[in-house]
């Protein structure tokens, strides 16, 4: 199925015509009459996206209607428009048949998908309207005024209306909220149950004129910004069948309303017409209720799906003919879906308002904490320039630090970094000088470690920057005492070396005392002794302290 645009054309109920007459090639666009006298033409071609011969009601659905419905979901406004001359299927294909659950149509189901997807959707909160409306002889009827508390308008006093922002819409129509799949397809009956008792009490076929089911939806997210939601309409058409005059023979009231619908879908033909046209500027929605109600919903930016209902059956084949030409027009129109993204004014204000309240606040606890300069509006062109002064400054060295003291000088500075960084990368024009010294600068301050480094690593940085003269002193204080120690320990050597002197001399002496007499030189070899033990100690002492004071430090 060539798919142009989302603007699809489906024929429903091709039973008894044998499809060996109708050609349909990709890429052919119009009626192409193999011969010139219309009385022996026997084969035609139409571009079209598909055809549904004998295809079950929930075939039709899947393959026609499920994309449109699931959009309508996610804020397109979708429409499924069944086209044909009477009796050839349409309303069995919109609505269905009550004959059995399985035999329901597009509006049930629809609904029942509505409702089904929404409940999946949890992050979402969903608000659904209906809204059912007939057009019958270019008078907008309201099919479920019954519903409704107020006063029923006269049908005059129901118009089409276009506002911007909300597109076209028919102010008097009645909105009704549902919650459930049944409470909808309550609604739908009620609606069909209106259409007909009104054609009776009025005298008139019921299935004579157009029906607009829409289903308003309303979505909000649940998790993202609460001012702005997306509203769609889906809109479900059931056109009035079209009929040649002369072929009906009809005449008075029935003459009538086939002269309307003639008229009003040959002012839609028009306006399919002018849509598909792109050298044409207007496009004549104005000139029936029907073509004026279904304005955003057949161009625009609306998913449009239209089902050709044709007769299988030789005799209706004028009609078939003419419906299969509307249809290959139809395919010609070009639309751009788009998501129908709005912002709630009110929460617009509250949340302006809430804006408000909390820079009060902040304001009033930076002056308790006697920060009364902080910032929180938007900086001003001085302040800009003043922190571009700084930045470039600062890249240059000419300034150790830059003052920040809100959170958008913060922005502003690395929006300025950012800056600096493209000029580099990209601009070849700048002078060699600036162009050579803003990487290096830069450099130094992107290459700053992203995690903090070790306890030994920082010691090593610490070394060869700012403790880079601590270092220096303890290592020249290091060598003193290195050198002092190895004195000291020559020293020692040499005391050790008398001491053995002694020992022998006071050996020989005591040995002479024991042989001749008592002395004081006791006193003298014990003060020897007490001197070698007191250095050796220092010896310990100075190393060990030092070595404790230095790694004691880092
Ligand atoms: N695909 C189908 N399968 C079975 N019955 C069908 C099918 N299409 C139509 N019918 C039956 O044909 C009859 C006419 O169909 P329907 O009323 O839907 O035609 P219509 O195009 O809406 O006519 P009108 O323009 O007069 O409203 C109905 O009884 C309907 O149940």
């Amino acid at each position: 199925y060539p798919i142009y645009n989302n603007t699809l054309m489906y024929i429903h109920k091709c039973v008894l015509v044998k499809f060996s007459h109708f050609i349909i090639p990709n890429g052919k666009r119009d009626l192409k009459p193999q011969d010139s006298r219309k009385s022996q033409l026997s084969s035609w071609s139409f571009q079209l996206a598909g055809i549904l011969q004998d295809v079950s009601q929930e075939e039709l659905y899947a393959r026609v209607c499920r994309r449109v419905v699931l959009g309508a979901l996610d804020g397109y406004n979708g429409t499924l428009m069944c086209f044909g001359q009477t009796g050839a299927g349409k309303t069995y294909t919109m609505t269905g048949s009550t004959e059995s659950y399985k035999q329901r149509g597009i509006i049930p189901r629809a609904l029942q998908e509505v409702f089904q997807e929404m409940a999946k959707r949890t992050d979402y909160a969903f608000s659904v309207h209906l809204s059912y409306l007939e057009i019958y002889n270019e008078i907008l009827v309201d099919l479920l005024s019954s519903l409704q508390d107020l006063p029923q308008l006269s049908p005059r006093g129901m118009v089409v209306v276009e506002e911007p922002g909300r597109g076209v819409f028919i102010r008097g129509l009645s909105l009704h909220p549902v919650h459930s799949e049944e409470e909808a397809l309550n609604l739908l009956f009620e609606g069909e149950m209106n259409r007909i008792i009104g054609s009776h009490a009025l005298n008139r076929n019921s299935s004579r004129s157009h029906c607009i089911f829409t289903v308003h939806i309303e979505s909000r997210s649940r998790t993202l910004s609460v001012a702005k939601y997306v509203t769609s309409k889906l809109n479900l058409v059931d056109l009035a069948g079209s009929e040649r005059l002369g072929k009906t023979g009809s005449e008075g009231q029935m003459f009538k309303e086939a002269m309307y619908i003639n008229k009003s879908l040959s002012f839609l033909e028009q306006a399919i017409l002018a849509l598909a046209d792109r050298r044409r500027d207007h496009v004549p929605f104005r000139q029936s209720k029907l073509t004026h109600a279904l304005k955003d919903s057949l161009g625009g930016n609306c998913n449009t799906v239209l089902v050709a209902n044709i007769y299988g059956e030789a005799a209706q084949i004028e009609e078939t003919l003419s419906t299969l030409r509307f249809a290959s027009r139809m395919m010609c129109v070009r639309t751009n879906p788009a998501v129908n993204e709005h912002m709630d004014p009110a929460q617009i204000k509250k949340l302006q308002k809430d804006v408000h309240m909390l820079k009060e606040e902040l304001s009033f606890y930076n002056t308790l904490v006697n920060r009364p300069r902080v910032m929180y509006e938007p900086l001003s062109e001085a302040q800009l320039a003043e922190i571009h002064s700084q930045v470039q400054r600062y890249l240059k060295g000419s300034l150790e630090e830059i003052s920040i003291i809100s959170i958008r000088q913060v922005q502003a500075v690395f929006a300025q970094f950012k800056l600096a960084v493209s000029d580099i990368s990209g601009n070849s024009i700048k002078g060699m000088c600036s162009v050579v010294f803003i990487p290096l600068q830069l450099k130094s301050l992107l290459s700053l470690p992203s995690s903090t480094p070790s306890k030994a690593e920082a010691f090593e940085d610490f070394k060869v920057g700012r403790g880079s003269k601590i270092n220096r002193i303890l290592k020249e204080n290091k060598a003193v005492l290195l050198e002092r120690r190895s004195l000291l320990r020559q020293l020692t050597e040499e005391i050790n070396d008398v001491k053995r002197e002694i020992d022998c001399t006071t050996a020989t002496i005591q040995q002479h005392l024991t042989r001749g007499g008592q002395g004081t030189s006791n006193v003298y070899i014990y003060h020897f002794f007490s001197t070698y033990n007191i250095m050796a100690f220092f010896d310990i002492l100075h190393y060990d302290f030092f070595d404790i004071l230095y790694n004691g430090i880092f």
